[in-house]
């Protein structure tokens, strides 16, 4: 059951959760009436007052106070929390941002226990997305001014678990995009070629085309982009979007996609010299090495505002088939055997994505530009467990 009122000052849901008619009463509060009718230019209202009013609790401040006490200056370092941090992406990108701004400007989050050295590597912190007071607390404690949302079920194990997926991917999203405006974060939610579905463009798929995703991954990531769109028009959250192909890393493991067959067969690869594909040999997918998407992602969050026409991208590196990346490890690995034993549902889900994906827009806005095409992916990814073995033996 939905039910949806909206009137100039307040609106309010009862969402149905994973078919258990468990209500969730949202109020949006005190929306101010400027803010509704929106402005002539970009469209943009500064937010002036909260989104969703809570009750009070000591250990929370109230909203309205809350909200001016945390703006973020250009010259000051960014305070940083990353959501679903203990993913493929998460740690990686903590590592970048450290980097950059300083180890104690950036914090991770997730809902698992990290291993000792992201422990030690910098602040974690446990931050179920699904609790939306506790994710509350923390921004405010800790004065975050961006948050970047990596929490999600990805596309197979999503069709596994449809009701936690929308769990996670939607009502999760609420909750952030809530306290994103509600505090005025700088808000990063990765979208995915996954967004896509068989009725778009495949080859080239451009920023802007019909998107009617047929898994709940997909779906879940347009009302993502759709939300943050609406939000960053309705209420001026600084939203930012990119659209990631699949993602290939040596040093952290992906959590259950359709693309994950691109990083263990450099593992199974190094181990064993054989690889059982779950995908046909002719399926060609968008892909990115992890270094480059990380980069993005730090890019399009320090671009200047008035750099984006859009606040939802595509970028690109390289697209390949299971055959074409084979071809490529085999020139270093000769002996490098693969089969097939196709998945039925990643086959389906592949067949249905972008096989080329057109980022024109965002190398013309704010100068993506990607590293590594499948020569120079293969050739890092091999040095980094051939380095490993190499370590492995001497330890
Ligand atoms: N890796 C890719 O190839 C790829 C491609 C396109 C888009 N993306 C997007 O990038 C983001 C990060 O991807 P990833 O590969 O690191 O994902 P992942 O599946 O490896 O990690 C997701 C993390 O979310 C956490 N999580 C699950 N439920 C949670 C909850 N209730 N509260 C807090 N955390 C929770 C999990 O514990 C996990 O560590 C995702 O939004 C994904 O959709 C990834
Ligand atoms: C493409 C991306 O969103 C993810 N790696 C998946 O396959 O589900």
């Amino acid at each position: 059951m939905i039910r949806f009122t909206l009137r100039v000052t307040e609106f309010s849901t009862i969402v149905c959760i994973s078919g258990t008619s468990m209500p969730v009463l949202r109020t949006l509060g005190k929306v101010a009436k400027q803010a509704f009718m929106g402005t002539p230019g970009c469209g943009c209202q500064p937010l002036t007052v909260a989104v969703r009013s809570i009750s009070f609790s000591p250990r929370q401040v109230t909203s309205d106070a809350s909200f001016h006490s945390v703006s973020f200056s250009e010259t000051d370092h960014p305070k940083v929390l990353i959501t679903g941090g203990l993913g493929q992406l998460g740690v990686g990108l903590a590592k970048l941002l450290r980097m950059r701004f300083g180890k104690n400007n950036v914090i991770l989050s997730d809902i698992r226990k990290p291993p000792n050295n992201v422990f030690h590597s910098g602040p974690f912190i446990y931050s179920d997305i699904l609790d939306y007071k506790n994710l509350r607390e923390i921004v405010v404690n800790n004065r975050i001014t961006w948050l970047v949302h990596y929490s999600a079920l990805l596309s197979a194990v999503g069709e596994a678990n449809v009701a936690l997926a929308r769990s996670v991917n939607i009502t999760g999203l609420h909750n952030i995009l809530d306290i994103a405006a509600e505090h005025g974060l700088r808000l990063f939610v990765p979208s995915t070629i996954g967004a896509f579905g068989p009725t778009s463009p495949r080859n080239p798929t451009p920023d802007l085309c019909v998107q009617r995703p047929r898994t709940i991954y997909g779906v879940s990531k347009v009302h993502a982009e759709l939300m943050g769109e609406y939000y960053h028009h309705r209420y001026g959250l600084d939203f930012r979007c990119l659209r990631y192909p699949g993602i290939i890393s040596a040093d952290s493991t992906p959590g259950g996609g359709t693309t994950d067959y691109a990083v263990q067969i450099f593992h199974d690869a190094i181990k064993t010299g054989k690889f059982e594909c779950n995908l046909r040999p002719d399926t060609r997918l968008p892909m990115m090495y992890i270094d480059d998407c990380l980069r993005a992602t730090l890019e399009v969050m320090e671009a200047p505002a008035d750099t984006l026409s859009m606040r939802t991208y595509n970028i690109n590196a390289m697209s390949f088939t299971p055959e074409e990346l084979t071809q490529e490890l085999q020139k270093q690995m000769p002996e490098l055997e693969v089969t097939y034993e196709i998945d039925p549902v990643r086959q389906v889900i592949a067949d249905s994505w972008p096989m080329n994906f057109d980022d024109s827009n965002a190398r013309k806005d704010w100068g993506w530009k990607h590293d590594y095409d499948l020569p120079e992916l293969v050739q890092t990814m091999i040095n980094y467990f051939r380095e490993e073995t190499r370590m492995a033996r001497v330890n």
